[in-house]
């Protein structure tokens, strides 16, 4: 009997992450810089639908608030596989958007890797890890280490991964009413691009930062002020180029009272650590 033909992947997970901390070491020729940080997964993120199309026409689904349809990286990821494998089917996208926008929870790369892994499955374009890995960096810095598919220690721009030990945890995230432009921050005059390269062997006995913190939050005090209302509970820190912030916490129950006493205008989520994409089974 012939195997039935899929026609439908529905609730892919596209879980958030988390940069522990963010060391900028550098700065290439072309302007992007050199990173070291931790990348941690959630349980928690968007979710995405695929429907088959027998044509090769790819549409989203609905709308993503200040995302047109051509520029969703979920759309373009779709466009760029075609491209890629010479595949001339088609897909109609639904997402369940969950993730807050420009958070520094990289939910635009993860919902662009997950559409990567999914479609590559649909469609049977039989792409491996790396060759999906490379289509997803023109995407953005962050897509590499979602379809990587564990927690990872990153250089380069974020290309350049290792897989990273870490053990089980809760953490609270906390938005504050502001989204910041990632290429922002990093084109700050004040920023500084040297702090001193470590080894992975180093990153547990190292005082480790975000350096793209200070900058943040001189531009966009709201993210200082999120800081310090979770700092009252445990070290808090931004994740990425911001604007969330996070902590860890010892456990749910402690998570679930942080999440519960947050004042408005912050909203705050609580997330475990996730040692595996969910997906990370249908690639090679
Ligand atoms: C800062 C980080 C840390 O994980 O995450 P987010 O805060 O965005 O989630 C990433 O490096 C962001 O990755 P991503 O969000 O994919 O950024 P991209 O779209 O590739 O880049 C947006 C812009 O930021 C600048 N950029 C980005 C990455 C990098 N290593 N150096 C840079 O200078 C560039 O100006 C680029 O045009
Ligand atoms: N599917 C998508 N989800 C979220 N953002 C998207 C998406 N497609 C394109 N974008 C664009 O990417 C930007 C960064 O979004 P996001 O990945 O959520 O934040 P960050 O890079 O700070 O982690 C958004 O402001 C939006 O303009």
């Amino acid at each position: 009997m012939d195997t039935p033909t899929l026609t439908r992947l529905d609730h892919c997970p596209a879980p958030a992450k988390l940069n522990l901390f963010l060391h900028v070491i550098g700065r290439r020729a072309d302007g992007y810089h050199l990173l070291q940080t931790a990348f941690r997964l959630l349980d928690w993120g968007d979710s995405l639908s695929f429907a088959l199309r027998g044509d090769s026409e790819v549409h989203r689904l609905g709308d993503v608030p200040g995302v047109p349809e051509d520029q969703d990286l979920v759309v373009r990821a779709a466009r760029l596989l075609q491209q890629a494998s010479g595949c001339r089917l088609g897909a109609d996208i639904a997402i369940d958007k969950q993730l807050p926008m420009g958070g520094g929870l990289g939910g635009g790369s993860s919902d662009a890797a997950t559409t990567l892994i999914a479609l590559n499955r649909l469609w049977h374009t039989g792409l491996n890890r790396a060759a999906l890995a490379a289509l997803g960096l023109q995407l953005g810095a962050d897509v590499p280490f979602f379809i990587f598919g564990s927690d990872a220690f990153a250089e380069g721009v974020g290309e350049k991964l290792q897989a990273l030990t870490l053990p089980p945890t809760w953490y609270v995230i906390v938005a504050p009413p502001v989204t910041v432009p990632t290429a922002e921050i990093f084109a700050a005059k004040d920023l500084t691009r040297d702090t001193e390269p470590m080894k992975i062997t180093d990153f547990a006995a190292s005082t480790t930062r975000n350096d793209l913190q200070s900058v943040a939050c001189s531009r966009y005090p709201e993210i200082g002020a999120a800081i310090d209302w979770l700092a009252q509970y445990a070290p808090a820190r931004m994740t990425g180029s911001g604007a969330c912030v996070f902590a860890e916490l010892a456990s749910e129950m402690e998570a679930n009272d942080v999440v519960q006493s947050c004042p408005a205008p912050l909203r705050a989520w609580k997330a475990k650590s996730l040692a595996q994409h969910p997906l990370s089974g249908w690639i090679d």
